[in-house]
């Protein structure tokens, strides 16, 4: 089922009282509720793979307080900021939000945040696309006694769907991830207006204005992997790096059935980001050795589909994916049905020439009347050239619900759930995300001098630990940076990064010492927040697996012939736990 953004509804659905209790009009609702969805696109790619949150908050004689966003995964949430920036003035006001917060971490700090300051009235754009996250904010701050007006629900008509659509298509890529098992592509090219992408001797630098290229930049800086295909890199030896300025920079993925890639390129060199190497079991082993050693990532696949391989990135946490192929890679992923969006490029040149390339190669059409038509079509002038864009495929509807990996099943015997016994845990969104590393709960250890200070993260920690004992003043400096990391992404790149260009800087014995310092981290986070250790011990019986597809080491890995070690220490410290709390209900027992 697709949303359609035409549908204007009946007069009987208009249910939006002209002036609602706290004396906000219709119109004022939904300019706030874009602002907050505006203000949310802030963060555009560093919130990933989380959602991108916004609140407004604004007081009953029309005056907005408070303001906030997610930055980043981990860091404080929209709500939190808003409510801390409005401060006394909260209490009667009604908070903006583009999207239900999600507690996907065994607490409730947005919605306390926002009962706590007193805010009387939420309005928010969208449920929650997470089905085990649907709902469970509304209905909490409802028992609160707030009044929540969700758009589409509470409130409907023209102007509220146009409010909803913005609320939408600022997390796309996240509901794409809710309703798909592929992340939310893009292709991108620059084309002449005769429709070719190159000259007939390949050379294509540039088609396009300066003024487009920097949007380009934009455009990578907001999406979690940019793909090129083997030929691309023959051709172009591209960099792919998002160079607009501080952006979040997204790793390179090169797909090559053949591997027949030059020994030289600008994708191997990782200074600024990793590259993966996609490419068809068995093909050129001595050169995927060559790769691995310079640190690109090679991945195997029997059979190089654009499908699978999206599946694969999908499951990798993906959420946006930037095609910046030739025609022959971008007809192949439009046929497997992975492209849901074009921007096109459009520059007022001619180059001719027959075999000059085209932005899309065989699809198999032969009548005019297959074409594929664009939804939503934009047009936007850019410097000298023209910018196209539209959907290729329908933005989904997530309305009512979106069936759960059990649901599915009924519906669908093919698709395998889960095995009952296994819980499988990854992303902090999913339902036992708090396992994670990456789950935002402050821990407490010891730093490089021994005392005890807060740790963002687990991860934070982790990383850290690497370069602690080191006497070189760049590894102390190294710690400092990963410690005031933003998010624990942040701290995550720092650490691998430093490790893979400066290993000197890492401790000599971290390969011993590293499980160990994971599992204390662990059993610190397990020990001081009694919703989780309620959660860990709530598995007791089932196999935890970190179903990370591409750590062999912490993660179950993609075949699950990984290592599974953070899925083990998890175990380990349940049964100490469980252990614990039996023998402290013997003793009660003894007592009595
Ligand atoms: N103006 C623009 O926006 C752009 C222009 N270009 C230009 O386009 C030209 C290259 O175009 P093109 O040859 O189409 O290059 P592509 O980027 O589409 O690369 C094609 C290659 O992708 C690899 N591949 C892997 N899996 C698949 C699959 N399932 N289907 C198809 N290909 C797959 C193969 O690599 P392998 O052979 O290694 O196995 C194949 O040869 C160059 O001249 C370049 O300058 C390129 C990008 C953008
Ligand atoms: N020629 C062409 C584009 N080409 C795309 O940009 C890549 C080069 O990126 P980089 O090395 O990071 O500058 C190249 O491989 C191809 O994918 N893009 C455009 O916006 N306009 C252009 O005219």
């Amino acid at each position: 089922m697709a949303l359609s953004f035409a549908v204007v509804a009946s007069s009987s659905s208009i249910m939006c009282k002209a002036i609602n209790a706290n004396n906000h009009s219709h119109l004022q609702d939904l300019s706030y509720i874009k602002r907050a969805a505006l203000i949310s696109d802030k963060s555009a790619g560093f919130t990933s793979p989380h959602p991108n949150f916004g609140c407004v908050i604004v007081t009953p004689s029309v005056e907005v307080v408070g303001e906030g966003y997610l930055y980043a995964q981990g860091t404080k949430p929209a709500e939190v900021l808003a409510v801390e920036a409005a401060g006394e003035r909260c209490r009667g006001a009604t908070a903006y939000v583009n999207m239900e917060p999600g507690d996907c971490h065994g607490d409730d700090t947005a919605v306390s945040a926002l009962v706590q300051a007193g805010i009387t009235r939420a309005v928010i754009g969208m449920r929650h696309p997470l089905q085990h996250l649907r709902g469970n904010a509304i209905r909490a701050l409802r028992s609160q006694g707030l009044q929540v007006d969700v758009l589409g629900e509470d409130m409907q008509s023209k102007l509220v769907e146009e409010a909803r659509k913005a609320c939408l298509l600022v997390n796309l890529p996240f509901v794409h991830r809710a309703a798909s098992r592929v992340p939310f592509s893009v292709l991108k090219y620059a084309m002449t207006l005769d429709g070719k992408i190159a000259a007939s001797s390949g050379h294509a630098a540039w088609i396009s204005s300066k003024l487009s290229r920097n949007r380009v930049f934009e455009l990578r800086g907001r999406s979690d992997a940019i793909i090129v295909g083997g030929n691309t890199v023959r051709r172009d030896n591209p960099r792919l790096t998002a160079r607009h300025g501080g952006g979040h920079m997204p790793i390179r993925i090169v797909l090559s059935q053949s591997l027949d890639l030059p020994e030289e390129a600008n994708l191997w060199d990782l200074s600024d980001v990793s590259t993966v190497v996609v490419t068809q079991r068995g093909a050129r082993r001595s050169f995927q050795r060559y790769l691995a050693s310079k640190g690109v990532e090679v991945v195997e696949f029997d059979i190089l589909n654009p499908r699978d391989v999206m599946e694969y990135f999908h499951d990798r946490g993906y959420l946006s994916i930037l095609w910046e192929c030739g025609g022959t890679l971008a007809a192949s992923a439009i046929s497997s049905g992975v492209i849901h969006k074009v921007f096109a490029f459009v520059a007022p040149k001619i180059i001719g020439g027959k075999n000059a390339p085209s932005p899309v190669g065989e699809l198999g059409m032969v009548e005019m009347s297959q074409a594929l038509d664009l939804i939503d079509v934009c047009f936007e002038q850019i410097g000298p050239d023209m910018l196209i864009s539209g959907f290729l495929q329908p933005i989904p509807d997530l309305t009512p619900t979106i069936p759960s990996e059990d649901e599915t099943f009924a519906i669908d015997p093919t698709v395998a759930p889960f095995e009952t016994s296994i819980i499988f845990f990854y992303k902090t969104w999913d339902l036992y995300g708090a396992f994670s590393n990456f789950s935002p709960h402050p821990i407490q250890m010891p730093d490089e001098d021994g005392n005890y200070v807060t740790w963002i993260s687990v991860e934070h920690y982790y990383q850290a630990n690497k370069f602690i004992g080191v006497s070189n003043p760049l590894a102390r400096e190294c710690i400092d940076k990963i410690k005031s990391a933003k998010s624990p992404e942040e701290a995550a790149r720092m650490g691998r990064l430093t490790q893979r260009q400066q290993p000197h800087l890492v401790r000599s014995d971290w390969e011993s010492v590293k499980i160990d310092v994971m599992y204390r981290a662990l059993k610190c986070k397990f020990s001081i927040y009694p919703h989780l250790n309620s959660m860990l011990l709530s598995t007791a019986g089932s196999v935890l697996v970190e179903a990370s597809p591409h750590d062999l080491f912490w993660g179950g890995g993609r075949d699950g012939g990984g290592l599974n070690y953070l899925g083990r220490l998890l175990m380990k410290l349940r049964s100490e736990f469980l252990g614990e709390s039996s023998a402290a209900s013997e003793n009660t027992c003894i007592a009595l």
